[in-house]
């Protein structure tokens, strides 16, 4: 028998979300909201992606079609990535005349012309999830791809992708056409219009990336994004707070169809102009980065003069009061003091857990010979990335 909802073991367990809907969450969806937000975002092209084209990213091992010009000679014997074409020895037969993209030919040549129309490099993305956690895997070590083979590479290698494919309406309460909680759950499923988005290439500067929380249409905290200490934040915190604040009121707060999400932006300098990233849902699969999503759901709410267009005004005509309570109430800004990283427990690498996809486990399982060869890169990549973190915490 099911604890009753009073039990106290269960109120520790359970945070206390509201229901989270597959609508929700279709709604922080880039295809649903790029369409509304266009104007602030940076250039982006979507794709529509066919069956075919996601039972390619969601089959095992990672085969590439064939790109004699842009597959270097080492992807081929080194890490158990093959394109189709440029292949020696006796299986390769079979592999040469094997083009994976052949019932989506139309789907990789949009694609193409995507990159081309974006200026040549593109951060790649599906509907949710950047594919961040297999970086390592490219040979920019980066997201920027530049064909649509570095896009495949790097999408069939990322844990954070197959999110999406596989478990995207995950611990999500089933709704009436309505949008209304079913209980029973409803047995109808709503299908996801996969797309490959793809975003014009900028060099961003991390510093000045912040992540958004709103609960009840109003902004209640927010906090860097990426977890290393910026000095010159704290001078212009202030500044970026009301930036950001007003670019929520005038921008997202009627227009975004859920009370509670969350938003990433981009304030670059001169830090007067805020850029949409993305929207995350309301909900524990969203990273809540320098909070918990304890504080979040209990942190205390602005008085709604703070919302209101219109501030009611006193029984003498003056709206003062009001004014006060404006001035007093300010979202949380939470930025990584200098000596922060330990308590924030940032010692381990970001996404370390997810460095090591399914995929590249099943490629070096070819022969003992393979999986010594990916055994020494591996190493080398984890001692490149120990570098990385001494010369990173020597600037700190
Ligand atoms: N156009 C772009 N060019 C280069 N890098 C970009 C671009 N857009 C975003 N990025 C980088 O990619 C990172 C991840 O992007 P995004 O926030 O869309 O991923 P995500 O998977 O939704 O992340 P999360 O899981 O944290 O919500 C951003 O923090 C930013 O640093
Ligand atoms: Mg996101």
């Amino acid at each position: 028998m099911s604890p009753p909802a009073s039990d106290p073991a269960q109120r520790l367990t359970e945070l206390p979300f509201p229901p989270v809907t597959k609508t929700h969450i279709l709604n922080c969806s880039y295809h649903s909201w790029h369409p509304r937000y266009r104007a602030i975002t940076p250039k982006a092209r979507l794709v529509p992606l066919p069956d075919a084209f996601l039972s390619y990213l969601r089959e095992d091992g990672i085969v590439l079609p064939p790109d004699n010009e842009d597959t270097p000679e080492w992807s081929d014997s080194d890490s158990g990535i093959f394109s189709g074409a440029d292949n020696e020895g006796d299986d390769a037969d079979d592999a040469d005349n094997y083009d994976p993209s052949a019932s989506w030919r139309d789907t990789h040549e949009t694609i193409e012309r995507a990159i081309d129309d974006l200026g040549g490099k593109v951060a790649p993305k599906l509907n949710w999830s950047a594919p961040k956690d297999a970086t390592w895997m490219a040979a920019t070590n980066s997201m920027e791809c530049r064909t649509p083979n570095d896009i495949y590479l790097l999408l069939k290698s990322s844990d954070f992708v197959t999110h999406d494919l596989e478990h995207a309406f995950d611990d999500t309460a089933d709704e009436d056409a309505n949008g209304s909680i079913q209980d029973p759950p409803a047995s109808a499923s709503l299908s996801v219009p996969y797309h490959l988005v793809l975003r014009k290439w900028v060099t961003l500067n991390p510093s000045v990336e912040f992540r958004c929380f709103v609960r009840s249409r109003k902004l209640i905290a927010l906090c860097q994004r990426d977890l290393n200490h910026f000095d010159f934040l704290f001078k212009m915190q202030d500044k970026l707070r009301q930036t950001i604040q007003e670019f929520f009121d005038v921008r997202l707060r009627d227009t975004f169809p859920d009370p509670s999400f969350t938003f990433d932006v981009y304030v670059p300098p001169p830090h007067n102009r805020v850029w949409l990233i993305d929207f995350n849902p309301w909900a524990q699969r969203t990273d809540p980065l320098l909070f918990s999503w304890l504080e979040l759901l209990s942190l205390p709410e602005p008085p709604s003069s703070n919302v209101e267009e219109s501030t009611p005004e006193k029984s003498d005509g003056s709206s003062e009061y009001e004014e006060d309570i404006t001035e007093i109430f300010r979202p949380e800004f939470r930025l990584v003091r200098r000596d922060d990283p330990e308590a924030y427990g940032f010692t381990t690498p970001q996404y370390s857990a997810h460095k090591l996809p399914k995929d590249v486990v099943d490629a070096s399982r070819g022969g003992e010979g393979n999986l010594r060869e990916f055994a020494l890169q591996w190493k080398e990549a984890q001692a490149l990335a120990e570098q990385q973190k001494a010369e990173d915490s020597d600037d700190d």
